[in-house]
């Protein structure tokens, strides 16, 4: 097996450190020999600690794809446009199977690109681009494939999930995390990307493709990242036996589905509470085998090139399926749920002067929207600076609970903007 790799970076490093390490494992669990025969990256020159010698170099990572020598290409650049694309596109083209780690790629041009592969009867395969080191693609395709799938949901992102862990156990600083993120090779080349919800948008898009066998639709996914969560929201949840993590939830019901990325308050007994630093964690629940929970390292070089790799080996060994599991012109478009149809329970914390009457008002508010509070906290007594008031709500439709927000935060007594974090119900 002739192997081509476009981008040198953490994960491309990766992938051939371990067809260094692990050529005879690899070979003998195959049959096959593994060769990186043609690379491509941004510099040629850059000593990233691995030979590239007897290696064709290309400036242009489209030209793979052509190379005689190259019988499977690696695209592992990044991005869901430009090169990425080309590349993937031209390889398939050419009759020449891909692995990818792009998610945004895939959440983006996955339907079409598995239009393209199904075309030329060559594998489209991305273990890597769902929750990094776990075999989540695999086991949703292959695993799972005898079950009507109801719910998938989950801790998408590493950068995120290492971030508000630190937090909570260190009292850390968001920015100074990040960074620990990005130097650490988790993070996106545009951490943006991490932390504002996209990446695990763009993840949730490709999971819910494989559980629902629907069209890939990133542009319906609901996406609100972490950057608003505050220490204070931290304290507060875990007072109330919760933590926050960042998740992924994309759910079957009558109507269509929904799907959402939204930092979430889970009780702490939760099997998801407990996941912590760079570990993803997905739960999958199908009709005939219940629930089903996976975790592993969702980012960084090992575990991403574990999964490049995985599928490189399926691919060398035959083991070939449709890209989401489904042949294309079989899946079918369900409709989308808007996040103001979500009902469930509701962290509120509201920023107050604590004046006579203002707890009334507030009740009033929620009384004429029918919300009924769980528990009230109010912390901090000064007429003058502005005091936390923290409420838990029952169950409520997400549009009666935002019409009330919006009400509390034209009050006179009102300091800030009110903050709002959904309570998982797993
Ligand atoms: N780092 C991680 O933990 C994970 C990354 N991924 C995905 O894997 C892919 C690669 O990510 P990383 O290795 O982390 O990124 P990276 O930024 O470390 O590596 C990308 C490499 O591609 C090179 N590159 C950029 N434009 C190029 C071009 N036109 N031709 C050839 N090379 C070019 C860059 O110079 C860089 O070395 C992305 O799609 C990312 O979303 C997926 C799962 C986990
Ligand atoms: N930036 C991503 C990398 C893996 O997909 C993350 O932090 O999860
Ligand atoms: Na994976």
């Amino acid at each position: 097996m002739r192997i081509g790799v476009a981008g040198l970076g953490t994960v491309g490093v990766g992938v051939l450190k371990i067809i260094e390490q692990h050529g005879k494992l690899l070979s003998d669990r195959t049959g096959r020999n593994f060769e990186v025969v043609a690379v491509s990256g941004r510099s040629r020159t850059k000593d990233r600690g691995v030979s590239l010698d007897g290696m064709t170099w290309y400036d242009n990572a489209v030209d793979l794809a052509s190379d005689p020598n190259v019988d499977m290409v690696l695209e592992l650049i990044g991005g869901s446009e430009g090169v990425a694309r080309d590349l993937c596109v031209a390889a398939l083209e050419a009759g020449k199977p891909v692995v990818t780690a792009n998610k945004a790629l895939l959440a983006v041009h996955g339907t079409e690109l598995a239009r393209l592969a199904e075309k030329n009867n060559v594998p489209l395969a991305y273990e890597a681009a769902v929750a990094g080191g776990i075999p989540i693609v695999k086991a949703m395709r292959e695993g799972l494939a005898a079950n009507a799938i109801s719910r998938v949901y989950g801790i998408l992102n590493g950068t995120c999930n290492y971030i508000l862990t630190e937090m909570e156990e260190t009292g850390g600083d968001f920015a100074a995390i990040l960074k620990d993120a990005q130097d650490l090779g988790y993070a996106e080349a545009d951490p943006s990307f991490d932390v504002d919800g996209v990446d695990a948008a763009h993840k949730l898009a490709i999971l819910t493709s494989l559980a629902f066998g629907t069209p890939v639709d990133f542009d319906s996914v609901y996406i609100e990242g972490i950057r608003e969560v505050s220490a204070q929201d931290i304290a507060f949840a875990q007072e109330f036996g919760y933590r926050i993590r960042l998740l992924g939830v994309a759910r079957r019901t009558e109507q269509g589905i929904e799907q959402r990325v939204h930092p979430c308050m889970v009780r702490k007994d939760t099997a998801i509470a407990n996941v912590s630093g760079v570990f993803n964690a997905v739960v999958a629940e199908g009709d005939f085998v219940d629930s089903t929970v996976y975790e592993g390292r969702g980012a960084g070089e090992g575990p991403t090139a574990s999964a490049v790799m995985a599928d490189v080996v399926d691919i060398a060994a035959g083991r070939v399926s449709p890209t989401f599991g489904i042949p294309v012109d079989k899946m079918t478009d369900i409709p989308k749920i808007p996040v103001e149809e979500h009902v469930g329970c509701y962290y509120v914390r509201l920023s107050v002067f604590d004046r006579p009457g203002v707890i009334a008002d507030i009740s009033a508010v929620f009384r004429d929207e029918e919300i009924s509070i769980e528990s009230l906290l109010q912390r901090g007594r000064s007429p003058e600076e502005a005091v936390s008031v923290v409420l838990i709500t029952h169950e409520v439709k997400e549009a009666a609970l935002s019409r009330a927000l919006e009400k509390i935060e034209a009050f006179d007594h009102s300091a800030a903007r009110p903050r709002m974090i959904r309570i998982a119900k797993l």
